[in-house]
């Protein structure tokens, strides 16, 4: 085929649902031909992961949201479902385009259909321009001295940051709409929306799906939040961290720029954010370089570990209702606002590997269908930071005792408080461990455990006893 260089230019939107920042938008846009940007849903490649329910929501807002952007610049947004490489082909028949500009994927699957489009495209003399945007980094490039790859965050840490940050890219100021036609599905066809039942309305008062909000909470954030986040990142009663995560999950906002937002941000807390910033983007090098993370073990020993089967017990740990309260407000918060605070996913995350013996995978899948913020990369990496089978994980000794975690960093209560309230008229003293409180307490507060709250669904000191045991016994592979 030749290539028709005056022909439009289709611009593939996928998980970078944004028009600043967006290098392969910019270039469209400046090229000053017709642009048609097209947003594909692929779920086809035999990797590909589907998304989970509380991602389909968040896609569908952020869909509509993106669709007004693109209005405004005056294009339109044309929406398919399919394998990449075949909606592609449709289209560049359908309009005639002599080029097709995307940002890169760090999705193994998505790395994978990417690669074979752009080299399908050029064998028909197409142009085929990737773009970065999601990572400040290529995991393909970052390399240790021995050309191995980072398998430590603080050495890998210290050679992403040795590296330029550029500046973002401002979003086109227009684009040339492209008049012609094309096949396009209607977004409420796509079916993202929870109808029977609808359990999406905790989400919709939490979040605002979209660019705009994504810009709006990085910059409330710098202005008000960034000041003692070092700190108040660990307690979850408290708005204490930047909540941009579901954001950057599908791209709405990237990591170039919020580090411009933080440019002349210096001190611990800023530092702290960066570094935050930074685990992201080492998830995605472990990821690129372990495709099946949230399938294997990173350490292979931990394939013979022999986790337990425990239906009634995963239930009571995915429903809120394992008598830990702090385990247990993680929960509902999750299932409530497809959001959970950092410090309780690993404290709810180590109690269902740790406490109950059930296989990290188990846990990461049901994170990767409640979160809005569920990632290809940081979920997996972090679960099994946490189980001890990951890259630089948490050592196998370390279990997190519910009742002490929950007593210092809620010391008040305020998170169980909010997200169980059955427990809100206790005593601070008794708040993380009602199963202490004497009767008298009890009654004075209208609780009977066992009824109203259920009493712990396993004891944390047996369990430790028995989990210490089975890590022993796998240690090091
Ligand atoms: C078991 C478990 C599962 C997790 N699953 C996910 C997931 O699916 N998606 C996800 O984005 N994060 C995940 N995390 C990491 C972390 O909990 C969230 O990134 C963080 O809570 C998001 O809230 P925030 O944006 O307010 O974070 P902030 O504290 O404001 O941090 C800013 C950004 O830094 C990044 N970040 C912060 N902490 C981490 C971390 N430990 N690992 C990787 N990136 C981090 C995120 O992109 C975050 O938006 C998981 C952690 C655990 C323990």
């Amino acid at each position: 085929m030749e290539r028709n260089q005056a022909g439009p230019i289709i611009v593939l939107f996928r998980d970078d649902l944004r028009v600043a920042d967006n290098g392969a938008l910019a270039a469209a846009g400046a090229a000053g031909r017709p642009v048609v940007p097209l947003f594909i849903l692929d779920e086809s490649g035999k990797d590909a992961r589907p998304l989970g329910g509380a991602s389909r929501w968040w896609l569908h807002h952020s869909l509509a949201a993106l669709e007004r952007s693109l209005e405004q610049l005056g294009g339109k947004l044309f929406l398919r479902r399919g394998a990449t490489e075949k909606i592609v082909a449709e289209a560049v028949k359908e309009t005639g385009a002599g080029a097709v500009y995307w940002n890169r994927r760090y999705s193994p699957a998505g790395i994978d259909a990417d690669k074979a489009l752009k080299s399908g495209l050029r064998e028909q003399g197409l142009e085929a321009k990737s773009h970065d945007g999601f990572l400040l980094h290529e995991p393909s490039r970052l390399a240790t001295q021995s050309g191995d790859f980072y398998k430590v965050f603080t050495p890998f840490y210290r050679r992403l940051a040795e590296d330029d940050v550029r500046d973002p890219i401002d979003a086109p100021a227009s684009l040339t709409g492209w008049k012609g036609k094309l096949a396009s599905d209607r977004l409420d066809a796509f079916g993202f929306l929870p109808r029977h039942p609808d359990w999406s309305s905790g989400l919709a008062q939490r979040w605002q799906p979209g660019e705009q909000g994504a810009g709006e909470r990085l910059a409330r954030f710098v202005e008000d939040g960034l000041d003692n986040y070092a700190e108040n990142r660990d307690l979850p009663g408290i708005d204490g961290t930047s909540g941009l995560s579901p954001h950057l999950a599908h791209g709405e906002i990237t990591p170039f720029q919020i580090m411009a937002a933080l440019r002349r941000r210096r001190g611990k807390d800023a530092d702290t954010f960066r570094k935050e910033v930074g685990w992201r983007e080492f998830s995605y090098h472990l990821l690129f370089n372990r495709p099946r993370l949230h399938k294997e073990n990173f350490r292979p020993a931990f394939e013979a570990f022999e986790w337990q089967s425990a239906p009634a017990a995963l239930k009571a740990w995915q429903r809120g209702l394992t008598g830990y309260p702090i385990v247990d407000a993680g929960m509902r918060e999750l299932w409530q606002t497809g959001w959970m605070h950092n410090r309780v996913r690993m404290i709810a995350a180590s109690f269902l590997v740790k406490d109950l013996l059930i296989d990290w995978r188990t846990g990461e899948d049901w994170f990767w269908d409640t979160l809005v913020d569920a990632d290809a990369a940081s979920n997996p990496a972090s679960w099994q930071w946490v189980a001890g089978s990951g890259a630089d994980a948490a050592p196998y000794f370390r279990i997190f005792n519910p009742v002490l975690q929950g007593e210092k960093f809620d010391p008040q209560g305020s998170y169980i408080r909010r997200y169980v309230p059955e427990l809100a008229r206790l005593p601070d003293r008794y708040i993380h461990r009602p199963f202490e409180a004497p009767a008298a307490v009890l009654r004075d507060c209208g609780l009977c455990l066992g009824k109203d709250y259920p009493s712990p669904i396993v004891d944390h000191a047996m369990a430790r006893d028995r989990a210490l045991e089975m890590y022993r016994g796998t240690r090091e592979g």
